[in-house]
């Protein structure tokens, strides 16, 4: 068993591209050792991989291609589990909650003056770490978030990041797919039943008509479920379901980009939010809050037992599937530091030092785990 996590150390050790993974409540971890170094990207997202694409749509997606990798999985590993240790974990300085709070008075009032709705800013913060051994980290984030999808993904041209998020961009099997509007964010306190502020069903509430809205050109009969309550780690949020049915003329690029990024991470509208992002938050987001997963996969589902035909029974059905993730709750590794990156939705009646807080406490899904 140990085995699984040395090819991946040795993969590492060897500077070749890789990620492991497991998806939200599943046994499985899986990972993908691309056989060279080489930097791989994909603009049409018709390969078969592995993709991880960075916040700013105008820059490149990369790939690890399947076709030049190697695939490994194990079932229910061993993880190491610690107990978070709040002596240890170190607080955020005053003067980066100055820095933030005057960053999300400027996102108000550009509010106020009309120039979007809703703006999702974002800071990151450095921890020094005393064991910087990623795949021990990533066993940890296994063991305590079984819902997350969790990932630690590598490539020596890029870098190395961890994550344990919440929230599903886009799934798609076949022409069939479904998407999470998750926004909104109070700390958990053991009860799942809370009440929602205004403030937080309204930004919720934007990124589901966002959705919905965006898809119309590509597909047909659109759903949407209930709105409901999710814990993720130490959070808790609102979260949407939207399923819907490909149009036979759309394809899997058409979807992502009418919906990445959301504005469960940047904010409506799209493209003022994203400029305002751009200019006035003081770093490169890179890699946080944008997608990864994989691409184009094969599925394969048993057919249907009440079918009446006999013959049919008897043959698997394959898919593509796509299931793709927004990376939130992650960090990347830099020498003997973790850069934790963490945001939140700003809307006209957001208060800059509840927002702070509320960054604090989605920087503690990483750093309990440090
Ligand atoms: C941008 C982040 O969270 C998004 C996802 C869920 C709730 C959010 C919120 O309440 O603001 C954010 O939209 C982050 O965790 O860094």
């Amino acid at each position: 068993m140990e085995d699984f996590f040395k090819r991946v150390q040795e993969h590492h050790n060897l500077k070749l591209p890789f990620v492991v993974y497991r998806k939200p409540n599943k046994s499985e971890v899986k990972a993908i050792l691309q056989k060279s170094d080489e930097l791989i990207f994909t603009s049409e997202f018709k390969e078969q991989g592995f993709v991880f694409s960075p916040f700013d749509n105008t820059e490149k997606s990369i790939l690890i291609r399947l076709a030049d990798a190697e695939v490994m999985s194990i079932e229910n590993p061993i993880l190491d589990t610690i107990k978070a240790d709040p002596q240890k974990q170190t607080e955020a300085s005053a003067t980066e909650k100055q820095r933030h709070m005057f960053l999300v008075k400027k996102g108000i009032n550009a509010i106020k003056e009309g120039l979007f709705k809703k703006v999702v800013l974002s800071r990151k913060e450095s921890v020094t770490l005393e064991n910087k051994d990623p795949i021990s980290i990533f066993k940890r984030l296994l063991g305590k978030y079984a819902s997350a999808f969790v990932y630690c993904w590598y490539h020596p041209e890029v870098g190395l990041w961890l994550g344990a998020t919440p929230e599903t961009l886009v799934k798609i099997e076949g022409n069939r797919f479904s998407i999470m509007a998750l926004a909104g964010t109070q700390v958990y306190k053991n009860t799942l039943d809370v009440v929602w502020q205004d403030k937080e069903i309204q930004e919720q509430q934007y990124v589901t008509d966002f959705v919905v809205d965006s898809l119309k050109p590509s597909a047909e009969s659109i759903k949407v479920s209930d709105t409901t309550t999710v814990k993720a780690g130490n959070l808790l949020h609102l979260k949407t379901m939207i399923s819907a049915q490909l149009k036979p003329t759309a394809n899997l690029k058409d979807v992502i980009y009418a919906i990445h990024p959301t504005p469960a991470v940047c904010g409506l509208p799209k493209k003022a939010a994203k400029d305002f992002i751009l200019k006035e938050e003081d770093y490169n987001r890179s890699f946080y809050t944008g997608f990864l997963g994989e691409l184009n996969l094969d599925a394969i589902t048993s057919p249907r037992s009440g079918r009446r035909n006999i013959e049919n029974r008897a043959y698997a059905i394959t898919r593509k599937s796509t299931q793709l993730y927004v990376n939130l709750r992650c960090m990347q590794l830099v020498n003997d530091k973790a850069n934790i990156y963490i945001g939140g939705g700003i809307t006209e009646s957001s208060n800059p030092e509840k927002e702070w807080e509320e960054t604090v406490a989605k920087s503690l899904v990483m750093k309990s785990i440090l």
